[in-house]
């Protein structure tokens, strides 16, 4: 009896962040990290599927960095990153096209799919909603820094009922330009503002970012962020996440969070509980929106 009624009460504490979530967009960034084995896949397509059935818009942006590396390997082509971009040469690119175009964009859409969704996947190059150019001049090969995102095609797919899965590459302006890789964090921020999300949250591999201690922080502010970078506590695939948490937050998108990705339903986690879970990324200095910083500490917003 006990059992049941905690059943009960856990739908019934999650009622105010049903309603304030309610046909509002959230940006979700599955990274390839937390696209581990096919029990956390379930369980990720659960969550959507639900997100989705209680009138809340996901909208997924997909990495695979992992699975690149491992054909890229295979193919004895070298991994090269720099601050957790990747340099992508020619060659490199036609792997990263068919791994998160190909295999990885329609797995997870047919996965969705499968869990009764409406799951649309698509990169992108298609109706060119994603355009970049060379990322810091051309240092990095046919790595990109997104330009421009075409919000309102994504929104009309999400009117339609759709679920976007989106893969992170984009178009160029160029004709027989072989498109460019755009790290998935940074595709998921951007996207988070074009299309004015209540928030976006990045599953990853780790419970959150933590300090040299291993001590878990559970909110960090661009200047934190700074420091932790300057230090080299903050490294690797890490950096682009928390540039791209940054980026959201000081955008006009109200939270951005990384989160576990190997904890089952850690999508339910943060949006329904009212400490949520991982990395909580807020504007301490926000101008002129009136919002109330303790409210904003302490509300699962
Ligand atoms: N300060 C930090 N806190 C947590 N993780 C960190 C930190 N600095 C570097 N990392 C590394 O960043 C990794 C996450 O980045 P990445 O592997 O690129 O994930 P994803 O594939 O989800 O984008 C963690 O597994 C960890 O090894
Ligand atoms: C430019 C760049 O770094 N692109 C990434 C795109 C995939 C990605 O970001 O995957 P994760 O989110 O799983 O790391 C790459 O080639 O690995």
């Amino acid at each position: 009896m006990q059992d049941k009624h905690q059943k009960v009460q856990t739908l019934l504490d999650a009622i105010p962040y049903i309603k304030k979530f309610n046909s509002k967009t959230i940006v979700i960034k599955y990274g390839g990290s937390a696209q581990t084995s096919p029990e956390l896949q379930e369980k990720f397509a659960q969550d959507i599927v639900l997100l989705s059935l209680l009138g809340i818009n996901p909208v997924i942006v997909h990495g695979g960095g992992a699975r690149i590396s491992e054909l890229l390997e295979k193919l004895e082509i070298k991994s090269e990153f720099i601050d957790g971009h990747r340099v992508t040469s020619k060659e490199t690119m036609r792997v990263v096209e068919m791994v998160l175009s190909g295999e990885i964009n329609k797995n997870i859409t047919s996965l969705l799919n499968h869990h009764g969704a409406k799951a649309i996947g698509i990169s992108g190059k298609d109706s060119a909603i994603i355009k970049a150019r060379p990322k810091d001049g051309g240092k990095f090969g046919y790595t990109g820094e997104i330009t421009e995102i075409n919000g309102d095609l994504i929104n009309n797919l999400i009117k339609e009922g759709f679920i976007p899965v989106i893969a992170p590459i984009a178009d160029s302006a160029e004709p027989n330009h072989p498109g460019f890789n755009i790290n998935a964090d940074f595709a998921a921020s951007k996207v988070a503002v074009a299309l004015g999300a209540q928030k976006v949250l990045f599953l990853t591999d780790i419970i959150g970012v933590l300090d040299k201690a291993g001590v878990h922080l559970t909110t960090l502010d661009k200047e934190q962020v700074e420091a932790y970078k300057a230090d080299g506590t903050i490294a690797g695939g890490m950096i682009p996440k928390v540039d791209s948490c940054i980026e959201t937050i000081h955008d006009g998108v109200n939270k951005a969070h990384i989160i576990d990705g190997r904890v089952e339903h850690s999508i339910l986690l943060e949006l329904f509980t009212k400490d949520g879970i991982g990395t909580q990324f807020l504007r301490r200095d926000n101008p002129n929106n009136g919002i109330d910083i303790e409210k904003l500490l302490n509300e699962n917003d």
